[in-house]
């Protein structure tokens, strides 16, 4: 499928960023046939929730398994390895050449498909520099991106905000899938690249990630689908 044959629907990915696999369970149940593709991160990992990933794709549904590896490469492969067996659609690497390298080695021909994580959504060039780093943002979202198409991975993790670059860099052949993601009136919590649903996807987004808009809305399958429909309406599908 072309990133353009993705139904609006579909674009939509919920971090499940919650405490235990019965929350989970009770969240996925909460937003029924509205939502097909998922997200696992570290806090529902760590609480037993690896498992899911195979429940849910049993069920029809996407999974993103977002365990943001960054190890030696031979670490990562067996790793990666690990993690195609379990029935996910995307895992998540962070953009160094030896971890990028690695993952697509343990991907092999499985149909997983390895996203690289640019720069964290939450940091600013501020940020980057406290880490040691000399690049902006910018400048190092779109090398490691250069990076990660050389190395063979399938997409990139990035805020929405440099969509439009890494377009012209990586063209459609990766999938940009963007955290970061706030409905207008949200708040923007620890998120410092942000932007609404509608811009991320007028921007040139192939998915959105959204968590806390919408496990801790009153009526999370009401923000879905109005997120769902805002991604419809910028596709002008
Ligand atoms: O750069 C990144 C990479 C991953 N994330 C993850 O996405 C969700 C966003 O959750 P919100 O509650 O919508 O802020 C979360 O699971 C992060 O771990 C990211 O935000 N930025």
């Amino acid at each position: 499928m072309t990133p353009a044959e993705i139904a609006p629907k579909d674009r939509l990915i919920v971090a499940l960023d919650l405490p235990s696999v019965d929350a989970a369970e009770a969240m996925i149940a909460r937003l029924g046939d509205s939502v097909t593709f998922y997200k696992i991160g570290y806090q529902l990992a760590y609480a037993g929730g690896l498992p899911l990933i195979g429940k849910l794709a049993d069920k029809g549904k996407k999974v993103f398994a977002d365990l943001k590896m960054h190890d030696i490469g031979n670490t990562v492969t067996r790793g990666v390895e690990s993690v195609a067996r379990l029935g996910a659609t995307f895992v998540t690497v962070h953009a160094y050449p030896q971890t990028m390298k690695g993952a697509v080695e343990g991907r092999g021909s499985a149909s997983l498909k390895i996203l690289a994580v640019t720069v964290l959504t939450s940091y600013n060039d501020d940020d980057l520099h406290a880490a040691g780093y000399r690049l902006s943002v910018s400048e190092l979202v779109e090398a490691r991106a250069q990076q990660a198409q050389v190395l063979g991975v399938d997409g990139l993790v990035s805020s929405p905000e440099e969509v439009g670059a890494l377009r012209k860099i990586v063209g459609h052949q990766m999938s940009l899938v963007t955290p970061g993601i706030r409905p207008a009136g949200s708040a923007t919590g620890d998120q410092k690249r942000i932007m609404t649903p509608g811009r991320a996807i007028a921007a040139g987004a192939d998915y959105l990630v959204v968590g806390r808009p919408v496990v801790e809305a009153a009526d999370p399958k009401a923000l879905a689908e109005a997120i769902q429909a805002e991604i419809a309406q910028a596709l002008g599908a």
